[in-house]
């Protein structure tokens, strides 16, 4: 038997032993709905019937993007770093839903056009003041798309030692969602149409126009065929951005350590998507909170085959739809661990 087979035959029988523990609940059978389906992929990340996933976190990724010169989106770069300062003042929209949590969130800097001075809830990982334009030439270079993913990879690596077991991945970015729109149709095949929609709001020259810009882009950028990995990383490094890299980067070492990774909207699940297109199996640890209004963000979740847990209709990112679906998976946890069990004969 190979490593990987014996990998996988052992997670189907925890698979088993969590759905025969769900079962033998005080509850009538499967009346947990999908809390249960819940309950058995953490169950199978933390490698347990009974999981502790320690201590939950968002992380919100920060980064400008040269592709705003083009007209695709309707608020000037200089709104990322006003919300990153609300970040870091606790008031952002994320910081309040998170609160209504019981979570923390850090900032962390990708390569913002001006950098923060600097404060406790602040990881400061630049690359460089913001992308260049991918309009018209790749939005980072070769060693800058190296260096956000390695950044990514490292501040995961931190959170083991916080006891950290569920992290949220949020953002913010003016121009991000055309970004993430490139990324997710370079990797997925979807159509460009699809995934281009008004992100935080419909830019003054249309939705049409930024079609335009992205399919230029797409054009100019010529990517071409190649194995997997490097094509992944080639699309990386023509669309951008350096939150969006990062957070990739991020969420392979998350999956590898064993840490449920709380995915938010569009932005964040084009990140999940080049992190499963880096390291297969990522998406093993994601559980999608939301589905954003921003449409293209279905049309992603369809192609995941992966259905949310929340629909709300929002379209913030900055990790507020994790936030929202943390206490959600923090429940999913507790009933594992602490629901008492109905003893006799359970009906099929
Ligand atoms: C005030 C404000 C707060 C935000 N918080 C998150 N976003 C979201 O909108 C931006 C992406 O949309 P686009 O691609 O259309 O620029 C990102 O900053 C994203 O996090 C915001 C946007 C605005 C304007
Ligand atoms: O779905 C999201 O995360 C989103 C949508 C619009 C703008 N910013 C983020």
């Amino acid at each position: 038997m190979t490593v990987q087979s014996g990998v996988k035959q052992s997670q189907t029988l925890l698979a088993d032993e969590l759905r025969a523990r769900l079962r033998g609940k005080a509850k009538p059978v499967g009346s947990l709905g999908r809390l249960e389906d819940l309950a058995v992929q953490i169950g199978l990340i933390g490698g347990s019937t009974s999981p502790d996933l320690g201590i939950a976190k968002i992380l919100v990724f920060a980064g400008d993007h040269g592709i705003t010169a083009e007209g695709v989106t309707a608020y000037p770069s200089v709104v990322t770093r006003e919300i990153a300062k609300f970040v870091l003042a606790g008031t952002a929209g994320v910081n309040v839903l998170a609160r209504a949590a019981g979570v923390g969130v850090e900032l962390v800097d990708a390569g913002m056009l001006e950098p923060l001075p600097p404060h406790d809830l602040l990881l400061d990982r630049r690359i460089a003041s913001g992308t260049k334009n991918a309009r018209r030439e790749p939005a980072m270079s070769i060693e800058e798309c190296a260096a956000a993913l390695e950044a990514g990879r490292a501040i995961d690596a931190h959170l083991g030692a916080e006891n950290v077991g569920i992290v949220g991945y949020g953002e913010i970015g003016i121009g991000n969602t055309s970004a993430a729109g490139l990324v997710a149709h370079a990797l997925t095949g979807l159509g460009l149409k699809s995934l281009v929609g008004p992100g935080a709001g419909t830019p003054a020259l249309g939705l049409d126009h930024k079609y335009q810009v992205l399919s230029d882009t797409i054009d100019r950028a010529a990517i071409a065929p190649s194995t997997s990995e490097k094509r992944t990383f080639e699309v990386l490094r023509q669309f951008g951005g350096f939150e969006i890299v990062m957070m990739a980067g991020a969420m392979t070492a998350a999956a590898a350590a064993g840490r449920v990774i709380v995915v938010d909207g569009f932005i964040s699940t084009a990140g999940a998507i080049a992190a499963e297109a880096l390291v297969p199996g990522t998406i093993d640890n994601c559980v999608f909170a939301h589905c954003s209004a921003e449409p293209g963000h279905a049309a992603l979740l369809k192609h995941l085959s992966v259905k949310p847990l929340l629909e709300l209709e929002m379209r913030l990112g900055e990790g507020s739809g994790a936030a929202l679906a943390i206490p959600i998976i923090r429940a999913a946890e507790l009933m594992l661990r602490e629901m008492a069990d109905l003893p006799g004969e359970h009906p099929e």
